[in-house]
């Protein structure tokens, strides 16, 4: 029975959404802007020269960034010999459960909760409620941040006062940084679980732990993040294999995304390393008729939202290596789809996702344009290749 492996790398946009400039991203392209600072000998930390990504270029990727924004970038642009095309969002979010949801065949029918950019950012008595579940006597932040920048500057603070540090973004997020040893790593993720009802209720997509350790002047991020996510509001692929009696296994955040639902065995690990290790080991172990849904955040987190392109580029090439091992142990019947669920085009203003198109690269189901699709398509041509039943308005391209 044929296997299906999902792939997602996390923020690898390739422009040319056509709402971009509804978002403010018109011209954003994570890829070609990554690929051309690479060539202008601009990305040199780390490596060198023109970006080299030869597995997934022979499987489309220069072809279906030149579809999705008419960019043609030095290094990428092989006559693909997979079968590739460029997916379009519609839901009205440019997060991450908004896009693995719509790829997973559920675009988000409703608009998300967002905080405004003014200090204080979070109404009073979401304050009174963490206070209350935290016993504190106030929180610190309570504004727009970037997660680094924010622990930096209000982590010694946090540490006297013992009073969490609560932030939010351009996503529908209420993130609450705390210190792993003084505040305790328990007591955070207790407190993020404890709060996540009342901010669901009110579409606030996810309360996120970002727990760190350290010392001022040297804080850290741990791997300890959790996410508390709304549940999606229909069934999945995931639940739809599972319903079919097929195996699924989640790799990386693919369990926090989706709320838990339709999720068989859960992969996690302390890097992207340890998860290619894992999907290494499923194209070994994995059942005949199973979903496998990975998740590769470190570009997204590393590296996009830092605004780090040396370092994006550098996670490229070593996820394309590592691609090239992967592809090598399939099985006859395997499918493999390699995509992303928005762009963070690291060259763009800001630390924020960006509106982009982004990547539909298969192995193993022969080679052709599909063109223009959506990216809830992604999850019927699954199906389709599964041989189970569909749900929602995916279209199979197979
Ligand atoms: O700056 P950090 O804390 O990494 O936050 C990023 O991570 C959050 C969740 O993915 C997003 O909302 C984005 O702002
Ligand atoms: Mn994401
Ligand atoms: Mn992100």
């Amino acid at each position: 029975m044929s296997r299906a492996f999902l792939v997602v790398m996390d923020s690898l946009g390739i422009g040319g959404a056509p709402d971009a400039a509804a978002f403010g991203d018109e011209g954003a392209n994570t890829v070609a802007h990554i690929a051309e600072a690479c060539a202008a000998g601009r990305a040199e930390q780390g490596r060198s020269g023109p970006l080299r990504m030869p597995v997934l270029d022979a499987l489309g990727l220069g072809a279906a960034l030149q579809l999705a924004s008419d960019a043609r970038v030095p290094g990428l642009g092989a006559v693909p010999t997979g079968l590739w095309g460029a997916a379009t969002e519609v839901s009205h979010g440019k997060d991450t459960p908004s896009g693995h949801w719509e790829l997973a065949g559920v675009p988000v029918p409703w608009d998300w909760s967002y905080f405004p950019e003014t200090v204080p950012a979070f109404p009073q008595d979401l304050v009174a409620e963490v206070c209350r579940l935290a016993g504190t006597d106030g929180i610190l932040g309570n504004c727009h941040a970037s997660g680094t920048e924010i622990i930096d500057r209000l982590g010694a603070e946090h540490m006297r006062s013992g009073w969490p540090i609560c932030y939010t973004s351009a996503d529908s997020v209420f993130q609450i940084a705390a210190h792993e040893e003084s505040f305790g790593l328990d007591r955070l993720i207790a407190l993020c679980e404890g709060l996540a009802p009342l901010l669901h209720a009110r579409r606030v997509g996810r309360v996120i732990a970002r727990p760190f350790v350290g010392q001022p002047g040297s804080f850290s991020r741990t791997a300890n993040r959790r996410d508390f996510a709304i549940a999606p509001p229909a069934p999945t692929l995931l639940d739809w294999v599972q319903d079919a009696g097929r195996p699924t296994h989640a790799i990386g955040k693919i369990g926090d995304i989706f709320s838990h639902r339709g999720i068989g065995k859960l992969h996690k690990g302390k890097d992207d390393a340890a998860l290619f290790d894992h999907l290494d080991r499923l194209a070994d172990e994995a059942e005949p008729g199973s979903l496998i849904f990975a998740n590769f955040v470190e570009f997204d987190s590393l590296y996009g939202h830092r605004r780090d392109v040396s370092g994006y580029a550098r996670a490229l090439e070593w996820f394309d290596a590592r691609a090239g091992g992967f592809l090598a142990r399939l099985r006859p019947g395997d499918m493999v789809l390699f995509t992303a669920d928005h762009g963070n085009d690291p060259t763009w203003r800001g630390t924020e996702h960006t509106r982009e198109r982004v990547p539909v690269l298969i192995a193993g189901r022969g080679a052709g344009s599909l063109g223009l699709c959506a990216f809830a398509d992604v999850a019927a041509s699954i199906a389709t290749h599964l041989d189970i039943p569909a749900q929602g308005p995916g279209r199979s391209f197979l």
